[in-house]
């Protein structure tokens, strides 16, 4: 099923009607192109394997992605913060989905409510807060059966082509994938600039490399470890080990001038230059060294 306010004029009436316009300040720029959304769909659906899986959709706005995701008839929970559409979701869209939960306020502070679930996460958020709501969920959906989201296109590009700290970091817990690029027509109205749609897959257990920080507490070493290591632009990891502020508790420190020596890996590298899996023996390896 289609949402009513899917084409240009019929989001411009609905403006009229109640007296709003497109919040920059919500990153609203709504999807208006049905190829996209129907790609979106079909790009999602052989991905729900497990039986007991659930979805959630953030950023609703005016329901373009909603109401295909919520015609799968699969539970779905709906984040949204402007009143203008949770007033659309209760009054259009709750009544005729009753697999549909609506939580109303900011994402960041209702996201609890997915993290138990096996759930499969649909966003094309605003930009602003793309990479804090993505690590988020990595850290915490310790079911997180992948998701789908609508990023800047230079995020993407970088994502998916360089090392960064971010890229290092979402490594440990998933797959990502470009998936595709969406030109800035396809949404009203038109933003600056183009978009692009990533797949974040979960990563499969059962593959000999896999390694992920099983803890609350093991997710903060790897984060603080990768923060020590991109301190700074282009340094070398011995100059970041010494300098950065993230380092600065002796014993952190001398662990991972442990895990580095275990690991094999030059302390006159640069952070740019090793591999997703250097970094992962290295996280592994500084676990062991501060548990011992
Ligand atoms: C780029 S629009 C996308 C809307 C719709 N999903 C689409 O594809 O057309 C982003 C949506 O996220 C909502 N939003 C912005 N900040 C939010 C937050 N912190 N929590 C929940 N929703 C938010 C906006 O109000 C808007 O509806």
């Amino acid at each position: 099923m289609k949402s009513p306010y899917s084409t240009i004029s019929q989001i411009q009436a609905f403006f009229e009607r109640k007296g709003i316009r497109a919040q920059k300040k919500f990153g609203q720029n709504f999807l208006i192109d049905g190829n996209m959304v129907d790609y979106i769909i079909n790009a999602a659906k052989p991905l729900f394997s497990e039986r007991d899986i659930t979805l959630a959709e953030i950023g609703i706005g005016l329901g373009t992605l909603t109401y295909p995701i919520l015609s799968l008839e699969i539970e779905t929970d709906l984040f949204e913060i402007d009143f203008a559409y949770i007033q659309l979701a209760k009054e259009e869209i709750l009544p005729i989905f009753p697999k549909a939960i609506l939580h109303e306020g900011d994402a960041l502070e209702n996201l609890h409510h997915i993290f138990p679930k096996n759930v499969f996460i649909f966003g094309n958020l605003p930009y602003h807060l793309t990479t804090e709501i993505i690590n988020t969920i990595m850290i915490q959906c310790r079911s997180f059966q992948g998701g789908i989201f609508m990023v800047q296109k230079e995020f993407a590009e970088r994502l998916v082509k360089e090392t960064s700290s971010l890229s290092v970091f979402l490594s440990a817990f998933c797959e990502i994938k470009y998936l595709k690029t969406v030109h800035k027509n396809c949404f009203f109205p038109i933003p600056k600039i183009h978009s692009a749609l990533i797949l974040l897959a979960p990563k499969d257990p059962k593959t000999r490399d896999h390694w992920t920080p099983q803890s609350s507490q093991e997710v903060e070493i790897w984060s603080r470890m990768l923060r020590t290591l991109f301190w700074g632009k282009r340094k070398q990891i011995q100059v970041s080990l010494r300098e950065s502020p993230f380092s600065e508790d002796p014993p952190f420190r001398e662990a991972l001038g442990k895990a580095l020596l275990l690991s094999e890996i030059p302390p006159t590298k640069r952070p740019e230059e090793l591999n997703n899996k250097q970094f992962l023996t290295l996280g592994q390896h500084l676990l062991d060294v501060l548990t011992k």
